[in-house]
């Protein structure tokens, strides 16, 4: 709702009040509805403040009912009342004014916003255009190139720049409601036509087509098949070439097409997902809101590989004292000019100043005596891990957390080999650390409620998507990557080529498809894990045999590439071939072509003809199948958490909502019946067998995503 007062004799002050970001509900909408017509009605105002309550302007329309009938007054004609008010209005924007918060700002004749507050039309990212003016009022106001680029990325602006590019009209670093009720003061009586932004032509530009042409290219490929990044720019247009009437219309036909899209489903999913997140809960009860985290002043981190830098740096740009350790020397040397490096660029980039004192190099462990908490990034060798944990809990304070960056060991059996398990907790980073938003939390069964806890908040603290998983072979992301993965290799063996198991990946929406990823990453890391669980074999053996290992089937063709020297990029070969070692563009192969013929030659098999959506079928369902043993397991509380792993490390693209949310608008049914049938014609792949969680879903009806926790805890009870 909002509150009116009258301030300062003949100033209407009105409050958005609908904590925690004063999102326009239909009950705010009323109320400032009501609220503007009583200031404009009293003859004692002579201009009117709008602001919002616990310091944040608004943070837009109200997500949670876009779902919903929408009822109350809607956005446009409340925003055009004020806008053509007789008495100057006045926002008042501290915090932030984000999407329908901004387009309300925008209808007000002033502008006057906190230094600290953050500006900006994010509609894009929910699958969406704003669509209450915005996308007319703002080229109006600030000219078509910058509009179109906060638009169509949807990225908040400082007040500072707000102020440069003339979204407002001052900057305080005071209180910003008294600063707007003096300006409103001030301006009591002057003209108010000018400031009408709906009644201004758009700033002139020169070579408009060419610009247009140029943004929609830029922005078709980067939206990856997401819709509302190219209607953000046909909104755009409209303003830059239409009459306001006509522009609004434009605006409106491109809103209702994306306001009931999937894609607009699936975004806004997400924005709620990655917040449900936050709120983790353990499968022994303990939860966010019971468990304190420690504070954490003074970290360390063991090991100064790639990860460990990456990880150095996510830490210090978070403002902690970082004791980095190496024992090496020269490795010491070359990590500290690396992570200087980085700490630079990062700063400049975001015009601060570089944390280089907040980083202390040593080679010697007993360096981290006073920490309260510890990363261990050394190799991934179970047997040095466990000593360097050996080496910690001698050294480290009582009480000092210890972690594991681990992509795939056991979390649980380090920790036993530790005099306080309960202090151990897995902290899964993704490289480069400190630029991956991704981070798996691991706790395993004797994981005290603090640690995750404190584990939890360092993640949010440096920035990254932290989520909670239980203790299990490749976590979360990695065990639902491996049938991915082992269903592509199986797709090429039948007659499908990388470039062809790519193209469907990257059109689904991906950035890469499985084999341009595996050439980046290296085949060499794969080859490594296979050969420690004792699954490769000399690659003479021939026929169907020769593909079952450990009683399923099993596909060499990854291990056969590595036999040759080829790694991926790093070789200039491997499943492309690459200009020189090290270049990264990929191009076709001859020579792996003749040597897939050749392999399937020698395996009799007979090459037939794979389409898109077999590969979609096969990659995908195999993966999110893989995703509702996760559930079923109790390693991920919910199928929120898989999604925003999916999101934010693995590249699955946002409009689409992550694995299991796609799985949900797919069908579960239709995801049930094509596993069934691909397990039928590959009934040696156990990774098609249907899920029991799934089977069960299905059974019960499919529920909607949002009641699968309900459907799964009833299920867990009946067991
Ligand atoms: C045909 C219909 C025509 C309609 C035209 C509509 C045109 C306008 C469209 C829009 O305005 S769409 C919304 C645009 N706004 C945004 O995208 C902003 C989203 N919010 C944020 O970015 C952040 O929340 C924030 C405002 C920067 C605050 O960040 P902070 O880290 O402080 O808090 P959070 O944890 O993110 O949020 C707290 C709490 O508030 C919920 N919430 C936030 N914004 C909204 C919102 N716009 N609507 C509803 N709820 C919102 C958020 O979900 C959190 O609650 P929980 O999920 O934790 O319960």
């Amino acid at each position: 709702m909002a509150e009116y007062n009258r301030v300062s004799e003949c100033v209407g002050l009105i409050t958005l009040r609908n904590p925690p970001v004063n999102a326009l509900s239909a009950a705010v909408r009323q109320g400032i509805v009501d609220t503007v017509q009583r200031a404009l009605s009293d003859p004692n105002v002579k201009s009117v403040v709008i602001c919002g309550q616990n310091g944040i302007f608004c943070g837009g329309a109200d997500i949670k009912e876009f779902g919903s009938n929408m009822t109350g007054p809607p956005l446009i004609p409340m925003i055009h009342a004020i806008e053509s008010a007789n008495k100057p209005v006045v926002a008042a924007i501290e915090g932030s004014a984000l999407g329908g918060g901004l387009e309300l700002a925008l209808g007000c004749h002033y502008r006057i916003a906190h230094s600290k507050a953050r500006l900006g039309l994010p509609e894009v990212s929910l699958g969406l255009l704003p669509a209450a003016g915005g996308s007319q009022r703002l080229p109006r106001l600030i000219g078509v190139p910058a509009a179109l680029n906060l638009i169509t990325t949807g990225r908040h602006v400082t007040a500072a720049e707000a102020l440069q590019l003339g979204i407002v009209d001052q900057v305080t670093d005071h209180n910003t409601v008294a600063a707007a009720v003096k300006f409103a003061l001030s301006v009591a009586g002057r003209s108010l036509d000018p400031r009408r932004i709906s009644t201004h032509p758009c700033p002139q530009q020169p070579d408009l087509d060419a610009l247009f042409e140029e943004v929609m290219q830029k922005v078709r490929q980067s939206a990856r098949g997401a819709i509302a990044p190219i209607a953000c720019v046909q909104a755009v247009r409209a303003a830059a070439t239409l009459p306001y009437a006509q522009g609004m219309e434009r605006e409106r036909e491109l809103m209702a097409t994306l306001f009931t899209s999937g894609q607009a489903r699936a975004l806004q999913y997400c924005f709620f997902a990655e917040r449900a997140v936050g709120r983790w809960r353990m499968p022994s009860g303990a939860r966010w809101d019971t468990s304190k985290p420690r504070p954490v002043h003074k970290a360390a981190v063991i090991g100064l590989g790639t990860m460990g830098r990456g990880i150095t740096v996510a830490l210090a740009q978070t403002g902690l004292s970082v004791i980095a350790v190496e024992t090496q020397e020269k490795q010491l040397m070359e990590a500290k000019q690396a992570i200087s490096g980085m700490l630079e660029r990062g700063a400049k980039r975001r015009g601060v100043a570089p944390a280089l004192d907040g980083v202390i190099y040593s080679q010697n462990i007993q360096a981290v005596a006073d920490v309260d908490l510890v990363i261990e990034a050394v190799f991934e060798d179970i047997a040095l891990k466990t000593k360097v944990f050996q080496q910690l809990s001698a050294v480290c304070k009582p009480g000092t957390l210890l972690c594991t960056n681990t992509s795939a060991l056991d979390v649980d059996q380090l920790a036993s080999e530790t005099p306080n398990p309960e202090l151990v907790v897995g902290m899964h980073f993704f490289a480069p650390a400190h630029v991956m938003k991704l981070l798996e939390v691991v706790y395993g069964p004797r994981s005290s409620p603090q640690a995750v806890a404190t584990a939890m908040q360092l993640g949010k603290k440096m920035g990254k998507a932290s989520v909670a998983v239980g203790n299990c072979r490749g976590f979360v992301g990695n065990r639902m990557l491996k049938p991915y993965i082992e269903e592509a290799f199986f797709l090429l063996e039948e007659g499908a080529t990388p470039e062809l198991v790519d193209q469907a990946l990257e059109e689904f929406g991906f950035p890469m498809g499985v084999f341009r990823m595996s050439d980046l990453s290296g085949l060499d890391v794969g080859w490594r894990v296979r050969k420690g669980d004792g699954l490769v074999e000399p690659g003479t053996a021939s026929g169907r045999s020769a593909r079952i290992r450990q009683g399923r089937r099993y596909s060499p063709l990854g291990d056969l590439l590595c036999e040759e020297g080829h790694f991926g990029q790093k070789t200039g070969r491997g499943w492309y071939q690459y200009d020189k070692p090290g270049s990264r563009v990929a191009r076709f192969d001859p020579w792996l072509h003749s040597f897939l013929g050749a392999y399937r030659a020698q395996h009799g098999l007979v090459a037939r003809r794979i389409d898109h959506q077999e590969v979609l079928e096969r990659c995908l369902y195999a993966l999110i199948n893989e995703g509702f043993h996760i559930l079923d397991d109790g390693i991920a509380a919910g199928p929120e958490d898989i999604d925003v792993i999916y999101v934010s490390g693995y590249g699955w693209p946002r409009h689409r909502g992550g694995p299991m949310f796609y799985a949900n608008m797919v069908g579960l049914a239709k995801v049930l019946e094509r596993l069934e049938h691909y397990q039928q014609l590959h009934p040696e792949v156990p990774h098609l067998q249907p899920s029991s969680l799934l089977r069960r879903l299905v059974a019960s009806g499919s529920p909607p995503i949002h009641k699968w926790g309900e459907a799964i805890k009833k299920l867990h009870s009946q067991l």
